[in-house]
């Protein structure tokens, strides 16, 4: 069956997939693979297949913010993956972690709107325990800073007259936000997949320690290089487990 958005045909797809929101960073990951293979390049969905250690994978970019990237999810769970990791990048809440660390999402906080078409208010978004676990791990085994913790997915990247509560979220424990880890925890758990995410943080999102909006720097790629490099081992972890 051809995926209708994706353009990817299911037969093609293995249980394993990791996604990330640039189709740059697609190719990037590809670029990782043996037998690497790419599948479509449909709107802002680019789609790879390849080998990792073995392991069949998939590579797939799903874009800025939840509502499309929803609809890769969706896609890739009908086209029978069962695993879905996400590798992002994030702002952060606090000094302790500058540009350059990693976050391991736990859980996220639904401060989205596609989520909310589709649960009720109330239902957590979760990390699948399996996953969070091997990515930190393979994440710690990369050096650097790594912590592990609850992350803030947001719709609206710039502000506009609306206050967004960085300060209550930081305050009441959020390390990061980011823009579609909340959709994909719902809808893995929906539709019966597991899932987990790690970011590379590209700089502060806290309003007090606010600095200019730059992830391409060298140790925001660094980081980025790190965090793929976990994606892949947890995901050979995963597939041996
Ligand atoms: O680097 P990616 O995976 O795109 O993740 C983050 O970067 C984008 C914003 O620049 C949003 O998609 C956000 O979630
Ligand atoms: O959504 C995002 C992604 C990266 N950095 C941010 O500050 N926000």
């Amino acid at each position: 069956m051809l995926l209708p958005i994706l353009q990817v045909n299911t037969e093609d797809l293995p249980a394993i997939a990791i996604v990330c929101g640039d189709p740059k960073r697609a190719e990037t990951i590809a670029r990782h693979l043996d037998e690497k293979r790419e599948l479509a390049f449909s709107r802002e969905y680019r789609s790879f297949v390849g080998t990792y250690k073995g392991v069949r994978l998939a590579v797939v970019s799903h874009g800025v913010g939840s509502p499309g990237a929803a609809v890769c999810f969706e896609e890739l769970i009908k086209g029978g993956v069962t695993t879905l990791i996400r590798v992002g990048t994030a702002g952060s809440y606090s000094a302790d972690y500058p540009a350059g660390s990693l976050v391991v999402s736990t859980a996220a906080v639904r401060a989205d709107g596609l989520t909310r078409q589709l649960v009720p208010e109330g239902f957590p978004a979760v990390a699948d325990h399996e996953v969070s676990s091997a990515l930190y791990a393979a994440a710690v085994a990369e050096g650097g800073i790594v912590k592990k913790g609850i992350t803030v997915t947001l719709d609206a990247f710039f502000t506009g007259v609306v206050d967004i509560p960085h300060k209550q979220y930081k305050q009441a424990g959020a390390l990061a936000v980011e823009m579609e880890i909340a959709a994909l925890y719902i809808i893995a758990t929906l539709r019966g997949a597991r899932a987990g995410a790690i970011v590379a943080l590209d700089g502060y999102a806290d309003a007090d320690l606010a600095q200019e909006y730059d992830p391409h720097t060298n140790v925001v790629a660094e980081a980025i290089e790190r965090e793929i490099a976990a994606a892949l081992n947890a995901v050979v972890k995963l597939a041996s487990a």
